[in-house]
């Protein structure tokens, strides 16, 4: 059985439809009319225990909505939608108790109270013995060299520190599965290195399995071993980062050569480019990072290979799936 599993899940949100004027909002008391919003059709996809997954799409794609539905926060028909062999629910403390949720944007950490105190909290509401939850926070802590700051109220952190005690908080109980949602909103790049090392870390240690949605590239690319590319309302990618590189078509880049001789030949890993002499930029159909030269003498030669970024860029522009 697979340990997250979703079989042609699909999802409308229900819309209720305004009218103006008083005659309207009159006759809108008594006779709602709604519309729908498709947001998600037919997605399909299983993640196994311990992977590390990332899910990606564009401002609006129904992302957020997919993790709502996976917490049970949002139901959706039972047989679409199976985490962990259950299909979630929100009431259910069993269920509850084996997942982690981080949003970036929400905290659950008190503002006025040192982080140490919502961590006693959240051990008494999970139940959490004494011996583990001493173990996990000495553990976590010291991961992130945060023990100086535990016993600070929380409005005196700064973002990085109170971001790493979010997800400490959030690891507390145990949960042998973690969503984070645009965990490292605003942090710097050395905060967001030792945050990707430490969810690497915890899912080497404990084999904690991470379902990450975030916007900034190098969480992907630090973390992901796999992506589910969420456009259009469907999964139109499920590979690593690697293989989305390779698949997608990528957007031409000119080469620029310099000093280029009469009939340099260059050869690239699918086809060979003849330059001819006062050609100096060149518009290979493949080009990429692995250029040989057969005939040498150029002085310089600059690939440009494009990053996760650009190729995201180009199919969040256009919003449709690999070609
Ligand atoms: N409660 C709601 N009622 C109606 N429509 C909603 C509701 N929540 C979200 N939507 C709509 O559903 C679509 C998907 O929203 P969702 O928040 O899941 O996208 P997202 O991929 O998480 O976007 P972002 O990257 O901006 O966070 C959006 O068009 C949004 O306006």
């Amino acid at each position: 059985m697979a340990y997250i599993e979703t079989n042609h899940l699909t999802y409308q949100y229900r819309l209720f439809e305004k009218q103006l004027g008083f005659k309207n909002g009159l006759r809108d008391f008594f006779h709602r009319r709604y519309q729908t919003k498709q947001v998600l059709t037919d997605v399909t996809f299983t993640i196994k225990q311990g992977e590390k997954v990332g899910l990606l799409g564009p401002n609006g794609a129904g992302k957020s909505t997919l993790i709502k539905l996976m917490t049970g926060i949002l139901q959706s028909d039972q047989q679409a939608l199976r985490i962990m062999g259950v299909h979630p629910d929100h009431n259910d403390y069993h269920f509850l108790r084996r997942i982690g949720v981080m949003m970036g944007q929400k905290s659950q950490l008190n503002w006025d109270l040192p982080a140490v105190d919502t961590f006693k909290l959240l051990r008494s509401i999970y139940w959490v013995d004494s011996s583990t939850y001493q173990a996990r926070l000495h553990k976590y802590v010291t991961m992130f060299g945060l023990q100086s700051v535990l016993d600070v109220p929380v409005r005196k952190l700064s973002l990085g520190e109170r971001t790493k005690l979010e997800l400490i908080a959030t690891l507390l109980h145990g949960p042998e599965l973690l969503i984070l949602d645009e965990p490292t909103l605003g942090m710097d790049i050395v905060s967001q290195r030792e945050f990707h090392a430490f969810l690497n870390q915890i899912n080497q240690d404990d084999g904690v399995t991470i379902f990450l949605i975030s916007h900034q590239m190098n969480d992907i690319e630090a973390v992901a071993e796999r992506i589910l590319l969420l456009l259009d309302g469907q999964i139109q990618f499920d590979g690593s980062v690697t293989k989305l590189m390779n698949t997608v078509k990528q957007p031409e880049r000119p080469l620029t050569l310099t000093n280029v001789p009469t009939h340099a030949i260059i050869a690239t890993k699918d086809a060979q480019l003849t330059v001819k002499p006062e050609q100096t930029v060149v518009h290979p159909q493949t080009a990429d990072s692995t250029i040989t030269f057969k005939t040498a003498a150029l002085d310089q030669l600059h690939v440009e290979t494009p990053s996760l970024e650009d190729i995201l860029y180009s199919l969040f522009r256009k919003q449709g799936g690999p070609q």
